[in-house]
């Protein structure tokens, strides 16, 4: 069955200018369907902002295609949530709508702003790192794209505004079928949040897939330390005579281990921890 698929790249690879001309991204294949919610993951340096920036048409590849939707159908909120300081919340709002007739949501950009604990005519510059965080999400869902590009969009939210603004942003998302890319680095934010994951590592793709999919296809292992082939071993640490691994079965696992299915954090743990080598 075909899916339609909302953000596509082929051979992708970006480097910047400046002295040291390195890759941040480089030979990155990927497929997001329609509707997903994506999360992007990476240390820091792997290329989730440029990826995001090349997805939203602020970059340009130095190689390779990319195929997302046109601008006016998507939304990016970038890490450092550019508004105009001078503006009221209102009148930021007002430009949303000015800027998008005909798509602008209105209740949808309300229901952002609402419970953030300032009023309307605050001026964008008087308010905290977390409340323009709000202004910035609720212009972005206003805007009603098809995809919405979010990087570390919780990072300066206090954890029951970061609570109450991710509820509202997957429900608002299944409702209108979004299909949602946000990067984080807080991995129980995204459990249970996310239904596709990608993995990103210098610039190149480490993983990439639905996480009913990534986890089944993983298993977690503990028990005596032991020869693991044929399977592939993730990552594997040894505390005493005590084996606990992540692999990637190879058939029937069979030996004295308790196995069982990784949660989406072990699985991002395992992967992150062994950022040398075994890229894709
Ligand atoms: N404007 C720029 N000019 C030159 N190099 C850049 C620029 N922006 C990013 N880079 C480099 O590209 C690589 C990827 O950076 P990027 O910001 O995409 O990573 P990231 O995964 O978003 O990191 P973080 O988790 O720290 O936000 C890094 O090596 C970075 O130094």
């Amino acid at each position: 069955m075909s899916e339609d698929i909302a953000l596509r790249a082929e051979g992708i690879g970006v480097r910047y200018g400046g002295r040291a001309r390195s890759w941040a991204l480089r030979g990155c294949h990927l497929a997001l369907p329609a509707g997903r919610v994506c999360a992007l993951v990476g240390p820091n340096g792997a290329g989730k902002s440029t990826l995001l920036a090349l997805t939203a048409g602020l970059l340009r590849p130095t190689e390779g295609t990319i195929t997302a939707p046109p601008r006016e159908k998507l939304a990016y909120v970038a890490q450092d949530k550019p508004l105009h300081p001078r503006l009221s919340v209102a009148d930021t709002l007002r430009m949303g709508r000015e800027l998008n007739p005909g798509r602008w949501d209105e209740a949808a950009a309300r229901r952002v702003v609402d419970g953030g604990g300032f009023s309307s005519d605050t001026l964008v510059r008087r308010l905290s790192g977390g409340q323009r965080t709000r202004v910035a999400l609720a212009l972005a869902l206003g805007k009603r794209p098809e995809l919405l590009l979010l990087d570390e969009p919780m990072a300066d939210l206090d954890p029951l505004a970061r609570h109450q603004l991710m509820g509202l942003l997957l429900a608002d998302a299944a409702e209108h079928g979004t299909t949602v890319v946000m990067s984080s680095h807080i991995l129980t934010e995204l459990e249970g949040a996310c239904d596709h994951l990608l993995l990103l590592d210098g610039g190149r793709v480490r993983l990439d897939g639905a996480v009913d999919e990534l986890l089944a296809a993983h298993t977690l292992l503990t028990g005596p330390i032991g020869d693991l082939a044929p399977h592939t071993v993730v990552e594997s640490r040894t505390t005493g005579r005590q084996l606990t691994a992540l692999i990637r079965p190879a058939g029937p696992v069979e030996g004295p281990w308790e196995t069982s299915e990784p949660s989406l954090e072990d699985l991002l743990l395992a992967h992150l921890r062994t950022t040398e080598g075994a890229a894709a």
